[in-house]
């Protein structure tokens, strides 16, 4: 089967201003696929740039194994869903999903029946007749979603669908979207500045940088193995340490910083002499006492108990601040703000990468 979408050499330029730089990537037939980075990085102008709304200064657009060029964004096999959703207010719902089938002069029994089905799946059976404005934000954003499915689109595009949500539905929504899109069974192309949601619904996720792909994975991939220091530090929280590598031993090397000798893995193959950067987790952090290897000492700044965790913040000898989410050990002993502490962690739990040179 051909891919869902192919992105071969695409740049999208404004004037000077290169919004999205050499995107190469194949997406496969009914994946998950998400688009995470922060405001600006081009994420909008690349969804754009695949529904036909901007054509690519260079570069080709594939969808289905066919090449876009020159073709419409009504003529392609994609349907985009905006932040805003653009429901029409005063229209009942049926007559929302329905509205692209009427436009296109599907025969009113066809349509009811199709609408029918669309509200089956998503669980808005017994809402067809209402009005849009009746809705709550949820049942709105599935609405958008049924009438966004009706054209049979190969590819549904989402431009950040749930952010203008509050939280907690938020959360709510992020598994109904993956259910439904297990359930339709189509390719998703999903954008978004939150990682958290990113990481919940997708199989895969390409992680954009000042108009660069940085890094391509599942969730696991870019959270435990960035092989960037832009995703490591983007891809939830880390905390990071300059030095310069001293020696290496097989997958590990050595880092020598203003915090003492640290190790770490080495997965870029780092060479003696080079500058990096070491990233280790909050969560990998222990109190020394743990037997753990490397580590540092300081001043505990704050301390916030979670219950099943504990947050502690720590001023080190060179000012910076280290985070470090101490696990529930019942038997623990807090620190307590002002409290000269030691922290550690295994060396197999952090990471090293090259310094970027505007570091
Ligand atoms: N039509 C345009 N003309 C000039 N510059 C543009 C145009 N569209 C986008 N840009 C610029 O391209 C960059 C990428 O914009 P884009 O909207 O793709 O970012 P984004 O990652 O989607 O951000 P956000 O999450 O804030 O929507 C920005 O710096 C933006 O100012």
């Amino acid at each position: 089967m051909a891919a869902a979408v192919e992105l071969e050499g695409v740049n999208v330029t404004f004037g000077d201003f290169v919004a999205v730089k050499d995107a190469n990537l194949t997406i496969e037939p009914g994946e998950f696929f998400s688009f995470l980075g922060p405001s600006g990085c081009g994420k909008t102008t690349l969804l754009r740039t695949i529904s036909g709304f901007i054509e690519p200064t260079r570069g080709t657009v594939r969808i289905g194994g066919a090449d876009m060029k020159g073709i419409g964004p009504n003529k392609r096999p994609t349907a985009l869903i905006f932040q805003n959703l653009a429901l029409f207010p005063m229209m009942t719902v049926a007559e929302n999903i329905g509205y692209g089938l009427r436009v296109r002069g599907v025969p009113r029994h066809e349509r009811d029946e199709k609408v029918k089905n669309l509200l089956i799946q998503v669980a808005l059976a017994e809402h067809g007749h209402k009005k849009v404005s009746e809705l709550s934000g949820g049942q709105k954003q599935r609405v958008a979603i049924a009438r966004a499915l009706a054209v049979e689109p190969s590819v549904l595009l989402l431009d950040e669908p749930l952010s203008a949500l509050d939280l907690k539905l938020r959360q709510h929504m992020r598994a109904e979207l993956r259910a439904i899109q297990k359930r339709v069974g189509i390719t998703f192309i999903y954008i978004t500045h939150d990682q958290g949601e990113a990481l919940t619904m997708s199989d895969r996720i390409a992680v954009m940088n000042a108009g660069v792909i940085e890094q391509v994975g599942d969730g696991r991939a870019v959270y435990a193995e960035p092989r960037t220091p832009f995703v490591a530090a983007f891809v939830g929280e880390n905390n990071q340490i300059r030095g310069r590598i001293t020696a290496r031993d097989g997958a590990m090397a050595t880092l020598d910083t203003p915090l003492g000798t640290l190790s770490g893995r080495n997965p870029v193959a780092l060479d003696v002499g080079q500058e990096a950067l070491l990233f280790v987790r909050p969560e990998a952090m222990q109190l020394r006492a743990n037997g753990t290897t490397v580590g540092f000492a300081g001043e505990t700044l704050d301390v916030a108990y979670e219950g099943s965790v504990t947050h502690v913040t720590l001023r080190v000898k060179t000012g910076q601040k280290v985070m470090a989410s101490l696990g529930g050990n019942p038997g623990l002993a807090l620190p307590t703000p002002g409290e000269h502490l030691h922290l550690g962690f295994r060396p197999e739990d952090a990471l090293l990468l090259a310094r970027p040179e505007r570091h």
